[in-house]
């Protein structure tokens, strides 16, 4: 899917905009995400942290969580947006990886700018993926 500029905009504003339901009272790192479906859909989501800090949650993983809880498994693309332009850690990475390395990752702006795009084939070079998991 070819996707246009107003698409992705779209994504970045939504991200933006599911942002303030982040709950981030220790890292005060909020961050938003808008995750775009092949049927047209979007799962947006946020950061959720706990006081036993490995029992975080990103923005990004939320997102994809919902939809694939939803039925959706066919990504297109997924914005996000942070205070700072930052891209998704590694383990946002590892599970965009296991349903599109094509899906594209939009880096957005608190003011609906687009800040950097990329895809996860470029975030995860070399990937683990299903594509080459092999019984033994
Ligand atoms: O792309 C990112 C980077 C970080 N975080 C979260 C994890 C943690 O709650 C906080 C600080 O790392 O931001 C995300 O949700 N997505
Ligand atoms: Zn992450």
């Amino acid at each position: 899917m070819v996707l246009d500029q107003a698409t992705k905009l779209n994504l970045v504003k939504q991200a933006n905009e599911v942002r303030r339901f982040a709950y981030a009272p220790y890292s005060k790192y909020p961050v938003g995400a808008a995750l775009l479906t092949s049927t047209g859909k979007i799962y947006t989501g946020v950061n959720i942290e706990n006081i036993d800090f490995t029992d975080g949650i990103c923005a990004e993983r939320t997102a994809i969580f919902k939809a694939i809880s939803e039925g959706e498994r066919s990504f297109e693309a997924i914005a996000v947006v942070t205070n700072n332009g930052g891209t998704p850690c590694g383990s946002c990475r590892q599970v965009m990886a296991e349903f599109n390395l094509k899906m594209i990752v939009i880096m957005g702006s608190a003011d609906g700018e687009i800040l950097s795009e990329m895809t996860v084939e470029d975030l995860l070079p070399a990937a683990f993926d299903p594509g080459n998991y092999r019984l033994p």
